[in-house]
């Protein structure tokens, strides 16, 4: 089996051309993904930052629970726990 079936786990030529064509294009979204939440990193720190220095918390635990409710609308029951991995990213953990 050459390299490239074996990577895959197809078992024709033609079924590892297209995973590997896919896995491209996971990669390539994978990477803007990374640089959104980078981007909702450095915004968050805005956010938090302001609210520090003008003698507020941190957290703000009603904005987290809208938040947390866009992702579950949105993607359902995982994305309440996309939403709290991206809060940790973005505030630390509490
Ligand atoms: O929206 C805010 O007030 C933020 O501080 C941003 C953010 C977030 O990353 O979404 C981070 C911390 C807060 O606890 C709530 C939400």
């Amino acid at each position: 089996m050459s390299d490239v079936l074996d990577k895959t786990g197809a078992r024709t030529d033609e079924a590892a051309g297209v995973i590997s064509g896919a896995r491209e294009r996971i990669d390539a979204i994978d990477d803007r993904i990374i640089g959104l939440v980078q981007e909702r990193m450095a915004v968050s720190a805005v956010i938090q930052e302001e609210r520090i220095a003008s003698g507020g918390r941190r957290v703000n635990l009603s904005r987290e629970m809208e938040v947390l409710g866009h992702y579950r609308e949105a993607l359902g029951k995982p994305g309440t726990s996309l939403a709290m991995t991206l809060l940790e990213l973005c505030r630390g953990r509490i």
